[in-house]
């Protein structure tokens, strides 16, 4: 009892599999899908046609007298098919090969849905990373082995269908004493199916962190680092010992199913020596050579068939794990890009409301932001400033709408930002990252990045544009192409920049996008003195008509803002505008005070804020970027 519902739960598991590989194939291409199954299914038939021609041949041959021509018809008969089978064999592997690409393209493109629209605090979450890291090493070999093995197992499965009903002709008995026999190879390889995701579970943290140590080993951005540090032994001896884990536990796993697929080998040739037997034993009479022949045939082909099938399934079924961890992935996905029936945020805005807005990162002990208020009217440039951890980026990434708030509000012109299009808040919003992505393409793509690579004169001149605006047109026709250059030396004709160089790119970016709101979170650590000043002197030029936040530890560079607003420990600490907080007396006169310290001349006189109180309110800074000169 125990043992036919163990069969029927492994066939309902198994259907289910077949549901979802046919789903994932067909998907992927289904034109091609039906010419590989209409081949499969002739391949299946020749079979069959060459046991039938064969026992055909067979008694012509045995029977023909001399000089007679009656074998003939029927051993050309058989060479033809011979020759078509051969023909489709070949045929078939290159088909499947293809249709494994585009399997692995269609599983890929299912990742990539998850990865490119889930929320930005996702990627913080171990148990995400675990996921997209077992779905990524899964989706490059996985759709390759459910392409060949549904193949594998229609072709089987058809041969099978002719063959039976060759045998049945020759005794009832064979087809079902075959299939009875065949039925334990199925579930040898659900237990090898189990043990292998299994194993993947277990390995996806050993697996991420030898992924990292490959890619700081073997990267450029990473081999200077590597040699300044002398880090090359010491990280290679950890990639060793974490692969050495890896390997031990691969050979536990390796073992155990070498013993499962020598027991299914025994059972297998079990089965063709049992049929063959019973064969014998229930045959009566005498039998013709001919049919003796194709009998045994018939029986060896179907024995292999078989074989073939129950393999393709339990690859299969082992593969439904996996298939199943994607469709899990999959369901990550937020139901569409928009959120269904939000509307789209007007052109921009005229104020912006944050209200009790509180942040607390996936496993984090304390909020990043706690009952943060703010209010940003259009055309206003807002310098956010305050201590490292004090909340500074992921206030900026909450008002760009690139993390939803745990807690608290945000809302243009009284609409919630919950409510409406996300994709289209974000449009309406450029971001010029602390460690901006330098994209390995060309200078254009940098600076439009989608947009640009079409080489058209329009786009080309916006890009030109935006290059001016942040001070790259200059370095970007030095290039050898221009702006076609390849911003890598890994390319041919590529080049590489300096650090200051790839912040004007970063900049021109954030330039190009014509955002309502601009967020420049650090946007001249690299940049030279006279560039960081131009950078701060023309920021109203160059973002006119739209809000500009800054964020900066540099407080020369937000002084001029219309408002300064403190975050310290997730709240803010204070705002107002420079003479207002100098005024005051607070952390921000602290913060300015010590930083203009470190600019005055060894005879100068200290001035620090609660000394000076308000003559420290206007120093007398011409040039903040070129050097301080304070009143001695
Ligand atoms: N991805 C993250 N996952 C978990 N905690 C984070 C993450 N990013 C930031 N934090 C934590 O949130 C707090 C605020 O970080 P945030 O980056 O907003 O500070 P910041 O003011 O921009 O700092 P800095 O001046 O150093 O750039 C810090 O305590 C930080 O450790």
């Amino acid at each position: 009892m125990r043992l036919i519902s163990y069969y029927l739960g492994a066939v309902r598991r198994v259907t289910s599999t077949l549901r979802a590989a046919v789903a994932l194939v067909a998907r992927a291409a289904p034109r091609r899908t039906a010419a590989v199954t209409a081949l499969q299914l002739t391949s299946a038939a020749l079979l069959g046609a060459q046991v039938l021609i064969g026992r055909e041949a067979l008694a012509a041959v045995l029977d023909a007298r001399p000089g007679g021509g009656d074998a003939v018809l029927p051993l050309a008969a058989l060479a033809v098919t011979s020759a078509v089978a051969g023909l489709a064999a070949p045929a078939l592997a290159l088909q499947n090969r293809l249709l494994g690409e585009l399997a692995q393209r269609a599983a890929y493109d299912r990742i990539l849905d998850v990865t490119t629209a889930v929320d930005l605090h996702r990627f913080d979450d171990p148990d995400f990373a675990d996921h997209l890291q077992r779905v990524r090493a899964n989706a490059v070999s996985r759709p390759l082995l459910v392409t060949n093995a549904l193949m594998q197992l229609l072709g089987a499965g058809a041969a099978i269908v002719v063959l039976s009903l060759a045998l049945l002709a020759l005794h009832p008995m064979l087809p079902p004493i075959l299939l009875a026999i065949g039925l334990p190879l199925l579930l040898v390889s659900r237990r090898g199916g189990a043990a292998e995701f299994a194993f993947a579970v277990t390995q996806s943290p050993s697996a991420r962190l030898r992924d990292h140590l490959r890619s700081v080993l073997t990267g450029r951005e990473e081999a200077r680092e590597v040699r300044a540090y002398e880090l090359s032994g010491s990280f290679r001896e950890r990639y060793g010992h974490a692969n050495d884990r890896y390997l031990e536990d691969l050979r536990a796993l390796v073992n155990r199913r070498h013993r499962q697929a020598a027991l299914a080998g025994v059972l297998a040739a079990g089965a063709t020596a049992l049929t063959l037997v019973v064969l014998l034993a229930l045959t009566r009479g005498p039998v013709t050579l001919a049919d003796a022949g194709a009998a045994v045939l018939a029986v060896k082909l179907l024995s292999s068939r078989l074989e073939q099938a129950f393999t393709a399934a339990g690859t299969l079924y082992e593969s439904s794990l996996f298939l199943a961890d994607l469709g899990r992935f999959t369901a990550l996905a937020p139901d569409g890009p928009a959120g269904p029936g939000r509307p789209a945020p007007a052109d921009g805005f005229a104020v912006l409301h944050a209200r009790g807005l509180s942040f607390r990162y996936p496993g984090a002990a304390r909020p990043a932001l706690d009952g943060v208020d703010l209010t940003v009217r259009r055309g206003e440039v807002i310098g956010l400033v305050g201590e490292n951890g004090s909340g500074k980026s992921t206030l900026a990434l909450l008002l760009a709408g690139l993390l939803p708030p745990t807690g608290g509000s945000i809302a243009w012109d009284g609409t919630d930002l919950a409510g409406l299009d996300p994709l289209t808040v974000r449009r309406h919003v450029a971001v010029l990252f602390a460690d901006p992505i330098r994209y390995a393409l060309s200078v254009a793509d940098n600076i439009a990045p989608g947009t640009a690579d079409t080489g058209a004169p329009g786009p080309r001149a916006a890009v030109a544009r935006s290059a001016r605006a942040a001070g790259a047109d200059d370095l970007v026709r030095r290039l050898p192409a221009a702006y076609d250059t390849p911003l890598s030396t890994e390319y041919a004709g590529g080049t590489n920049l300096s650090d200051g160089q790839w912040q004007r790119i970063a900049l021109a970016r954030a330039c190009h996008r014509d955002a309502r709101l601009v967020i420049l979170d650090e946007p001249a650590t690299a940049l030279d003195p006279r560039a960081e000043h131009e950078l701060f002197e023309t920021v109203r030029t160059l973002f006119a008509g739209r809000t500009v936040i800054v964020i900066s530890h540099r407080l020369a560079n937000v002084r001029t803002a219309d408002r300064i607003v403190v975050l310290a420990g997730g709240r803010i600490a204070e705002q107002g505008d420079h003479d207002t907080l100098m005024a005051a007396g607070g952390p921000y006169a602290d913060l300015f005070a010590l930083q203009a310290d470190g600019y005055l001349p060894a005879a100068a006189v200290h001035v620090r804020a609660d000394e000076a109180g308000e003559g420290v309110s206007a120093p007398a800074v011409d040039d903040p970027g070129a050097g301080w000169v304070c009143r001695t």
